[in-house]
């Protein structure tokens, strides 16, 4: 289900301020080369990430799910110098080419890369962040939820994507389907937060942790 008619997602896109150029390449870089390429979040969401940082002046950020940095360069772009990025992916080619744009960016060098599973790496991390990015594989969703809350400072947000996954949410099928439904109604009813769900691209849920 395409629940955002073209045109207007065309209109939206044009009217939000342009990503700078370096985000612009790797966005196009991505397109052309690699498989997958509609993983990466694009202009509309990626200038929401940089948005949120800087509205709640996050220092702390962890992001799961890095693919070719796109979504990690937005949250760093707001970030102040001596703010610290954790990001994370099992997939070495995408954090190769992550890693050369992270070299050619003024806000590279305030986020570390972390290579492996993503409960791994939040199992061995002991910090505490304001902000949290989820964009990885949907079906770990409720079990990343329940490790990433008590990592998340009071007042911190957890920026959750793809919570409407195309609409299949509606009727649940498959497991990924399943998994980010119940991700959905887990959080609605979690007293330790509160959300809001935005019918951003294949929805984002803004969790703010109480
Ligand atoms: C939707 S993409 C992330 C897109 C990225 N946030 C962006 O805006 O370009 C999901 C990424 O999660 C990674 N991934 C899948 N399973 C993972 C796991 N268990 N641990 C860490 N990363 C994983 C994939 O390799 C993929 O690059």
């Amino acid at each position: 289900m395409n629940f955002i008619d073209k045109e207007i997602e065309e209109y939206a896109k044009l009217y939000t301020s342009n990503e700078p150029e370096l985000l612009k390449e790797l966005a196009e870089f991505t397109e052309t080369n690699m498989p997958m390429a509609q993983m990466l979040t694009g202009k509309i969401e990626g200038r929401l990430l940089k948005m949120l940082v800087a509205l709640t002046g996050a220092k702390s950020i962890l992001e799961i799910g890095m693919f070719t940095g796109y979504s990690a360069l937005s949250l760093a772009e707001a970030m102040p110098e001596d703010g610290r990025l954790l990001t994370c992916d099992i997939d070495e080619e995408v954090a190769k080419l992550a890693k050369e744009y992270f070299a050619r960016s003024p806000h590279g060098s305030k986020i570390t890369v972390k290579l492996g599973p993503a409960l791994e790496t939040l199992s061995n991390t002991n910090e505490s962040f304001d902000l949290v990015f989820l964009d990885a594989d949907k079906e770990n969703y409720v079990e990343y939820y329940q490790s990433i809350i008590p990592k998340l400072n009071s007042n911190g947000l957890l920026v959750i994507d793809n919570c409407l996954w195309s609409g299949k949410v509606l009727e649940p099928e498959a497991e990924t389907d399943i998994a980010i439904h119940k991700l959905n109604q887990l959080i609605v009813t979690d007293h330790r937060v509160e959300n809001v769900v935005l019918t951003i691209r294949d929805g984002v849920n803004l969790v703010r942790k109480l």
